[in-house]
């Protein structure tokens, strides 16, 4: 699977582990590239430098990509303005929308994201929208040009796993865009069952940052999501109901039913 990339717009990625960087650190960031082999690490710029305090882009080594995203927008117009300002800060022409209004929750505004997502495209922007996994507002961020979809999990920072599965799945079977899993992952296994299920990618921040050995979990997401990308290409098993009992697992070496046990 050498040639198997993650492609984003006019962009092409050999791994597929993206992090998030509310929360960074140079352990952090260094975990990230060394041991996950990171090559996507997101930049909020409106925390690029804020003055005494630590500048993450002092972190990034070349080869890595920046992509910026519009954390502190609170509407399409204000994600635009930041998204043009990195711009034309040299942060190239990929970016992630974030639009937040709920304060307590971070839930995403769908509906602004779509709004933000039309007007970017049509700037030349690779535009990443980050949203609540509908499959409506998905389809409308198709319409709106968008180069990827980034469902939530659960609440950004929350570690609470993988708790909108059901939806991100039909995002992964209805929409022909990389799916790529943001935020609340808590577990490298839930990493991993995101790709199995066919995610393009998973963006962690939190559970790595907030992990007593950085290092040791960043490497431990990285290899859960590469092993949910090769689970996805060696297509699963098929998962019998409940009804259908056992299958025996050598069937020629003496497991044949007894058809005197068959009952209705
Ligand atoms: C939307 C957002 O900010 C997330 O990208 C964050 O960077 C990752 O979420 P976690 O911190 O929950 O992993």
């Amino acid at each position: 699977m050498s040639d198997d990339k993650l492609i984003l717009g006019n962009h092409s990625f050999d791994s597929r582990f993206i992090l998030g960087s509310g929360k960074f650190s140079l352990p952090l960031i260094q975990a990230a590239i060394n041991d996950a082999k990171a090559e996507i690490i997101t930049l909020a710029l409106r925390r690029a430098n804020q003055g005494g305090q630590e500048n993450i882009l002092d972190f990034i080594p070349q080869g890595v990509t920046l992509l910026p995203n519009t954390s502190g927008a609170r509407n399409a117009d204000e994600a635009a303005t930041i998204a043009r300002l990195s711009r034309e800060l040299g942060c190239g022409d990929m970016v992630k929308i974030e639009v937040i209004r709920d304060s307590k929750y971070l839930l995403p505004d769908n509906a602004e994201t779509v709004r933000a997502t039309e007007i970017l495209a049509k700037e030349g922007f690779t535009v990443l929208p980050y949203m609540y996994p509908d499959l409506n507002t998905a389809r409308d961020l198709v319409n709106a040009g968008a180069a990827a979809v980034m469902p939530l999990a659960a609440p950004i920072g929350s570690n609470r796993g993988l708790s909108t599965k059901d939806f991100i799945q039909i995002l992964i079977n209805e929409i022909d865009l990389p799916i790529i899993v943001d935020a609340g992952l808590g577990r490298p296994s839930e990493a991993c069952a995101c790709m199995e299920m066919g995610a393009a990618a998973c963006m962690v921040n939190t559970a790595i940052a907030t992990a007593s050995n950085i290092p040791a979990m960043a490497k431990a997401f990285a290899d859960a999501i590469n092993a949910g990308r090769m689970a996805y290409h060696a297509r699963l098993g098929r998962v019998l109901d409940a009804g259908e009992g056992a299958s025996a697992s050598s069937p020629l070496t003496g497991f044949l039913r007894d058809p005197e046990d068959d009952h209705d």
